[in-house]
């Protein structure tokens, strides 16, 4: 279960499975400019053989293949060097091992390979894990964070959208013991609807959710252990992290993830420092933007982009640091990330395939 070796120079061959999805569109999309990692198959269950382009109408004259004409992805393995699974949870767990076997790279896009032991899984999904043998190699990818053991992976357990958000806030601080144990940190956080794939409940239609905001999964979302797990990681050893609420809501725009954190600091943290510690956790990480005051990160400024915005601010009133963050969902909350992690893996510039200006407004 050792890493891949690819020589630097040489174009990597891409499958992807799930292949009508948002998650896929995004990988696509991203591909389609990457000078390294090329489209070797996509595979769909509901689009087996139909040309990419007919489900994605603006992929049309830049991306010329089709769904792979196979009923099952099993009959790809073998074929690409990297595969990603844009599946929803259960499919990976079941069918990334055929693949890594077969010698590829599994960069899986679910929440099928991010908790390290199945325990948590077992906790957090209900149900035993089908490979539990390769949770302890899988590699959590947020480069930012994990970027070494990344280089020597094999498989990717790609974070949830609002995990990569908060935990990139929060990093700076957990790293070097500067969170108080003892008092809880509060996630509250927006999404697009997109967050919810392509085909979501009634709830998620557009009369619904247009004009409206809500919360949802009030406590007990799923992303909260993923987030408190990745915490625990990440204090130095010896140490605890706080415990966390996440406050999850739906807000009535295609993409985009607001993440703001209120952390209560072992100690008084002035602005000054907080900022001068943020811009060096992040000084060699070219997707993480530490804003400077008074800019404070929003949706749009990152929209159809791998950036994270943040920004980090000392409340002396209430004795708390608030660090936002502001994501795509689907980018770096999913497929920019996906793809930065086979940079990491490959060896290659993190930026590669990735500079997309964002879209504003
Ligand atoms: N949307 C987001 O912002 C984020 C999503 N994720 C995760 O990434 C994964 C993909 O998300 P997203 O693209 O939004 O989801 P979508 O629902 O848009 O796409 C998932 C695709 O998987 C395929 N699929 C559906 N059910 C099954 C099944 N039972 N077995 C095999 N394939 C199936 C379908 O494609 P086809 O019919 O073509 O095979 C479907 O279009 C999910 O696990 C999601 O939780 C993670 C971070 C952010
Ligand atoms: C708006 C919305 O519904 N978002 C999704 C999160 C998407 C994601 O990251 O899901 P996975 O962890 O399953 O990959 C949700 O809250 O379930």
């Amino acid at each position: 279960m050792g890493g891949v070796s690819h020589p630097r120079s040489r174009r990597v061959s891409a499958g992807i499975v799930g292949g009508s999805g948002y998650s896929a569109l995004e990988l696509l999309r991203l591909l389609a400019r990457h000078p390294r990692l090329e489209l070797k198959w996509i595979f769909s269950r509901s689009h087996t053989g139909e040309p990419v382009a007919s489900v994605y109408p603006s992929l049309r004259g830049v991306v010329s293949a089709s769904f792979a004409p196979v009923e099952e992805p099993a009959a790809l393995a073998g074929q690409a060097d990297v595969v990603f699974f844009a599946t929803p949870a259960g499919v990976a767990a079941e069918q990334a091992p055929l693949f890594l076997e077969s010698g590829a790279a599994v960069v899986d896009l679910s929440a099928d390979f991010r908790f390290r032991d199945e325990e948590t899984y077992r906790r957090v999904y209900g149900k035993s894990h089908p490979h539990p043998e390769w949770l302890a190699s899988s590699v959590y990818g947020i480069p930012e964070l994990f970027r070494d053991e990344l280089a020597h992976a094999r498989l990717v357990g790609n974070p949830g959208c609002y995990p990569t958000a908060a935990l990139l806030a929060l990093a700076p601080l957990a790293r070097e013991a500067l969170l108080d144990p003892d008092a809880p940190i509060v996630v509250s956080a927006t999404s697009g609807i997109s967050g919810a794939g392509s085909q979501p409940g009634p709830a998620y239609h557009f009369p619904g959710a247009t004009e409206n905001v809500r919360p949802y999964g009030v406590p007990g979302h799923r992303h909260a252990p993923e987030m408190a797990a990745v915490l625990g990681r990440l204090v130095p050893p010896g140490k605890s992290a706080p415990v966390l609420t996440f406050i999850p809501h739906l807000v009535p725009a295609s993409r985009g993830i607001l993440a703001t954190c209120v952390a209560r600091p072992a100690r008084e943290m002035p602005d000054e420092e907080l900022l001068e510690r943020y811009r060096r956790f992040y000084a060699s990480h070219p997707w993480v933007r530490v804003l400077e005051p008074p800019e404070l990160p929003q949706t749009k400024a990152v929209q159809g982009s791998n950036f994270c915005d943040l920004a980090i601010r000392w409340d002396p009133v209430a004795g708390v640091v608030v660090a936002m963050a502001a994501i795509d969902n689907l980018v770096k909350g999913a497929a920019g990330q996906a793809v930065q992690n086979v940079n990491v893996l490959m060896g290659w510039d993190e930026r590669e395939g990735l500079e997309v200006v964002p879209l504003y407004p």
